[in-house]
């Protein structure tokens, strides 16, 4: 897994997953920094069709309408220092698409299968599209169904308690139903896929008494290690 390899096949590939709050985007995108590689948030794509939903006053529950959605889906998205920015058309829709109206109905978008289908081809575009050495990838299904081959898999978890806590520290007052959304959500999205229990291959790290820093640079570590191991000795 070196640089050079990586430039040949695509970048290298860090894929992450896990439930919600674990910390994916936040780590991911950090670890993605210190290690030079690109990041790709793919939460954001299910969030920006479920905003385009709502524009259109379509029901989320209504998957044939959700599914009509995707032939005019001009979805775009830019990492930078301040992070990920997500247009669809000509609408900027970063701040948008984290709204409560969006989380709350995100999961009824991305159980529909045709939806998936057509985000996952399209994160596999973006993947191979990356002139970066590497991409850290972040989502629910990305060790398991976008990027099964991907040298470095990664599930992040931490206890539910410790996630709610995390979660309910960003949004200060309005905290009081954080704990019943984060659980519903996770509730509606493992229905979907298994981001609860790590696939065969998959590394398990677990933030719950790791501070911030601690679990970067725990994934910057086992790149960096499993970089060393992909080295063939001249
Ligand atoms: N090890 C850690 N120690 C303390 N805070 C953390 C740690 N890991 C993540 N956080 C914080 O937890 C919060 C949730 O993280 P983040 O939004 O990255 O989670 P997520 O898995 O992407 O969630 P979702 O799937 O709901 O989008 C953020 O405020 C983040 O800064
Ligand atoms: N690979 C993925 C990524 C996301 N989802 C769905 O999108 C929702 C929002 O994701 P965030 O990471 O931004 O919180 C999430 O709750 C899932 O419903 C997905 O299915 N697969």
């Amino acid at each position: 897994m070196t640089s050079d390899a990586g430039r040949a096949t695509g970048p290298v590939v860090v894929a992450v997953d896990g439930p919600a709050g674990s910390g994916k985007s936040s780590v991911s995108k950090a670890a993605s920094r210190a290690l030079g590689f690109a990041f790709l948030d793919t939460g954001a794509a299910y969030r920006a069709l479920t905003w385009l939903a709502l524009e259109h006053g379509i029901d989320t529950a209504d998957a044939a309408a959700v599914v009509a959605l995707l032939d005019d889906f001009a979805y775009a998205t830019e990492v930078d220092d301040r992070g990920t920015h997500v247009r669809v058309g000509d609408a900027d829709v970063t701040t948008a698409i984290r709204e409560p109206r969006v989380s709350a109905v995100v999961s009824d978008v991305a159980r529909v299968p045709e939806v998936r289908t057509a985000l996952n081809d399209a994160f596999r575009r973006l993947i191979a599209a990356s002139a970066a050495p590497g991409i850290v990838v972040e989502g629910r299904d990305i060790t398991t169904v976008v990027a099964p081959d991907a040298p470095v898999r990664i599930l992040l978890t931490a206890d539910e308690k410790v996630r709610i806590a995390r979660r309910s520290a960003e949004l200060a007052p309005a905290a009081a139903s954080t704990a019943e959304q984060l659980r519903e959500r996770d509730r509606r999205d493992a229905q979907v896929v298994d981001f609860m229990a790590a696939a065969p291959g998959v590394t398990t790290i677990d933030s719950t008494h790791l501070n911030f820093d601690e679990t970067v640079a725990a994934v910057v570590d086992l790149v960096r290690s499993q970089e060393k191991a992909n080295i063939t000795p001249i």
